[in-house]
């Protein structure tokens, strides 16, 4: 719980922690529903608390995670491979924290090995880890690089997040299509320019 407090400084400011029954949350869903003004025991919605609260505890399962023990097996056995390593095109779903409405992009994520290397999965892990979260996009942009960073120890990281946020699209000013795109650069990256060029023009050479 300490790592994950560490990555999110604003849980310290609020009453995270505070032990909130399955009860309470169900029936938090239950008010909503009437204050919409329909009927929380009609037939239709009589099990949507159980099945809200269910789908919550996926779409926020991030918060008991760890992305430290994601990243913890680190690979050395590479034949000395310090060149850039680059997942993209991690397809993720977060919610905003403002409207708690979804947006939903792919994060592009690379960095310059030092003592080893991490599965391939594991940063797709560490994305789900922090978009799982309640969030603004660019806080996940610089939680994904800095976990990166912090464990890997790496000699730079680069992030790049492109989303679309469904409280652009569905409602308020009602644009749709509408992409929003975030970087965060550490080490090597943020030193030098023609590494971040380097970076996006792989990125965006190896778009489908
Ligand atoms: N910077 C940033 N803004 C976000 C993100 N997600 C949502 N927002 C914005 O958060 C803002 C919240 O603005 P407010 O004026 O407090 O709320 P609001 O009245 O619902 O705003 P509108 O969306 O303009 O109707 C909106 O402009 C959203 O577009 C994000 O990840 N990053």
């Amino acid at each position: 719980m300490d790592a994950i407090i560490k990555q999110h400084p604003a849980l310290k400011a609020v009453d995270a922690g505070r032990k909130v029954s399955r009860e309470e949350a169900e029936e938090a869903v239950r008010t909503l529903i009437s204050y919409l003004g329909d009927c929380p025991n009609r037939e239709g919605l009589k099990d949507t608390p159980k099945r809200v609260v269910n789908a919550y505890a996926e779409l926020f399962a991030g918060y008991k995670q760890d992305p430290g023990a994601v990243l913890e097996r680190v690979f050395e056995d590479v034949g000395g491979y310090q060149d850039i390593v680059l997942v993209q095109d991690i397809p993720f779903y977060s919610h905003c924290e403002h409207h708690m409405v979804p947006f939903h992009g792919k994060v592009h994520a690379a960095y310059y090995p030092t003592d080893g290397v991490v599965g391939l999965s594991k940063i797709g892990r560490v994305v789900d880890v922090f978009a799982r979260r309640l969030q603004t996009q660019e806080n996940l942009t610089t939680q994904i690089a800095e976990a990166i960073d912090d464990v890997l120890k790496p000699r730079g990281v680069a992030v790049l997040v492109e989303a679309e946020h469904m409280c652009m699209a569905m409602r308020g000013i009602k644009k749709s299509g509408v992409l929003t795109t975030t970087t965060r650069f550490t080490g090597l990256f943020a030193e030098d320019p023609a590494e971040q060029v380097r970076f996006i023009s792989l990125v965006r050479g190896g778009q489908r």
